[in-house]
Formats: structure tokens, sequence, C-alpha cells
């Protein structure tokens, strides 16, 4: 495998459940005859992440995110395929490996719920046989750095969500992990929060190089944070490159946004006119005070200056289409995968 630090080769993962319907009689009968049903979580998905990299990893609801995490950091084994972090085959759980990653999920503990947290940072501590001077100085950089001050002293159960969620990134960082896979850090924060775990994590993979990989359904977190995003559905790989580029193949066009000093002195056919060639069949909409209308991105430029001359414009706005509003597109992939001629994303085995 090559020298990313992360690398992942038709990563495949499976999972077999139980079936059985309703009823006694069913009850019965699955004593003998044991029906199961896989699920395709993962299918042969491949990428690789260079040292000091924060990836947004990205997917609609069982899109296979956090199996692929759980895979990479060593919690489940694959069904197939190969996955290197930092060198390591994370399910092997070389201790080593563990020492030098960490994985934080937005709705599990990993606090101890009854003691102080910092009775649970010194069990870390022990765990990943940390030096004292080191504790000592890790934890005051990230006592700083997020605000624990008191926290540090109340037991798990009496911290609100957010301050829990900061005491829990304390907690895992204080081994210092080169790698950091996080599932839904922000989940249930409030924005103020979700804004102060967010510039956390920048800080800290600025401070260590460490790479970053990062789900979350707030893209606010993803446009923040991630240059670079890497899309999966129905468990298969949709994209991977600059999140930009998703934005401007997904979403063309941008919006502008004209404000007139006397509003709908031009009618729609004159705008029309003034937007020219196939800007013009742009969808226009009239505002209260002017006009808005889409073009494509390249000819934003020209679009503008030609409103700018030719109506009397008081304001400006040139706007992307919301990420939000784009991701939304992009999971709007059909369920059925026939690129890779699967009929369906679940099969039924029997044994
Ligand atoms: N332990 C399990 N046993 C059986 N099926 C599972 C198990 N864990 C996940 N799945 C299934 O695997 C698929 C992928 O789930 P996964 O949790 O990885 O998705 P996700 O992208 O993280 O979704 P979400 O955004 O909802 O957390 C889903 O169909 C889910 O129901």
């Amino acid at each position: 495998m090559s020298g990313a630090a992360v690398q992942v080769e038709q990563l495949q993962k499976t999972y077999v459940v139980p079936e059985r319907d309703a009823g006694i009689k069913a009850a019965m009968m699955s004593l003998v005859r044991r029906r199961t049903r896989s699920v395709a979580a993962v299918r042969e998905i491949s990428f690789a992440v260079e040292a000091g990299e924060v990836v947004g990893f990205l997917g609609p609801n069982g899109a296979g995110k956090t199996t692929t995490l759980k895979m990479l950091a060593g919690l489940l084994h694959p069904t197939s395929g190969r996955a290197e972090v930092l060198g390591y085959t994370p399910w092997r759980r070389d201790r080593d490996y563990l020492g030098r990653m960490a994985l934080i999920m937005g709705q599990r503990s990993q606090l101890q719920w009854d003691i102080p947290v910092v009775d649970s940072y010194r069990l870390n501590k022990a765990v990943f046989q940390i030096g004292d001077a080191d504790f000592a100085a890790r934890l005051g950089e990230l006592t700083d750095l997020l605000e624990l001050g008191e926290l540090l002293r109340k037991p798990a159960r009496n911290l609100s969500l957010g301050e829990r969620m900061k005491c829990e990134f304390a907690g895992s960082l204080l081994h210092r992990p080169q790698v950091l896979f996080l599932d839904e850090p922000t989940i249930g924060l409030d924005v103020a929060m979700q804004r102060r775990i967010r510039s956390f994590v920048a800080e800290y993979n600025r401070r260590t190089g460490a790479v970053v990989m990062l789900t979350s359904h707030y893209m606010a977190d993803v446009e923040a944070l991630c240059k670079r995003v890497i899309v999966i559905h129905h468990g298969t790989l949709l994209f991977d490159g600059p999140l930009t580029e998703l934005v401007r193949t997904v979403a063309p066009d941008k919006t502008i946004t004209v404000e007139l000093s006397e509003p709908n002195t031009a009618s729609r056919a004159e705008l029309a006119t003034l937007l020219g060639g196939r800007v013009a069949e742009a969808p226009i909409e009239e505002t209260d005070t002017g006009w808005r209308v889409k073009v494509p991105a390249a000819d934003t430029p020209a679009v503008a200056a030609r409103l700018l001359t030719g109506l009397p414009v008081t304001d400006v706005t040139i706007e992307d289409e919301p990420i939000e509003a784009v991701i939304e597109k992009v999971f709007a992939v059909p369920a059925h995968d026939e690129a890779h001629g699967r009929a369906s994303d679940e099969a039924e085995v029997r044994r």
C-alpha cells in the first residue's frame, strides 16, 4: 500500500442479520431453519487520505459512514478489502495503533458516567501510559482551549450535552492521536457550541497535523473544516474531491440579486434582453425591491456588469447555492445502483 496516512482499498462490510416473521409459528420455525438477511453497508470503497488532511465523510442516513469509521478505528472487521491507517491494519487492534488514533462519537460517551471528568482522564492516562509531565501539559492546554475549568470536577452525568462533548474531546485527545475519526461530533449542540467544537478541531489539526475524518449532518461543520469531501450513498463511493468541485458540478449556477432605486422599472422581457443569450433562459424572479436571476457561474461577472450598467441598481449580491441544497441534490441519486449491476441494497440468504 502507498504511504498515505489512511489507505482504503475495496473495503466491504456486509452485516448478516436474523430475520423472522411475527407470530408463534414463525418463532418455532426459526428454531429449525434460521433465516438471515444480509445488509451490504459498505461496498468496495477505496480512498486515501494524506497526513494533515481534514476530510468530510458525507452521506444520508444509513449510507455506511459509521460502519466505515468503525472499521478504520478497529471496532469492526470488514467482510473483505484492505485498510491501513498509519501503516497499521486497524482491526488487528495493535496497541501502538490504538495509542495513535481516536474515535469520537457524538452519540456515545466514552467518559465514566459517575466519577469526576478528571478521574476519567486519569484512567486514560493509565491506559495510554501517558507520563505525568505530558499529562499535565496536555490537560492544561486542552483545558484552556476548550475552557473546561470547573467542568473537570463534575461527574459526566451532571454535564450538559455541549459541556460533555467538550470533555469527550479533551479525554480522547490526551494521548495526542495522529488520526481522529469524528462521527457526528456536534450533533444536538446549539449553534454556538457547534462553532466552538469546530474551531477546536481546526486548531487541533493545525497544532498537531493530525488527519481528521469527520461525518456531520451540519453542513456548516463541513464548510468550515473540510476542503475535501468523500460522499457515500448506499455503501458506494459517489464523489471524492474538493468541496468546491462538488458544488460546481452539482450546482453550477449562482444567484444574482439586484435591488433597484425604482423597483420594477424594467419589465421581465427587458430584463431578459439585458441578460442576453442563454442567460436569458435562466430563472428570473421578481422581488419586492428588484430582481433575482440564476446564471451559470462562469457568466456571473458579465451578467452582473450588464445589470449594473443597464438598471438603476442600489445593491447587488451574488450567492452560491446553499451547501445543504447541493448535498440534498447529491443524495437524491436512485436507491438502485445500476452502475454496479446491483438490484437491491439487501439480498436474502438462507442457511
Ligand atoms: N450492527 C448492525 N447490524 C446490521 N445492520 C447494520 C448494523 N449497523 C448498521 N447497519 C446497517 O448498515 C447500513 C449502514 O449503516 P451506518 O450506520 O454505517 O450508516 P451511516 O451512514 O452512519 O448512517 P447515519 O447517518 O444514520 O448514522 C444501514 O442500512 C444500517 O441499517
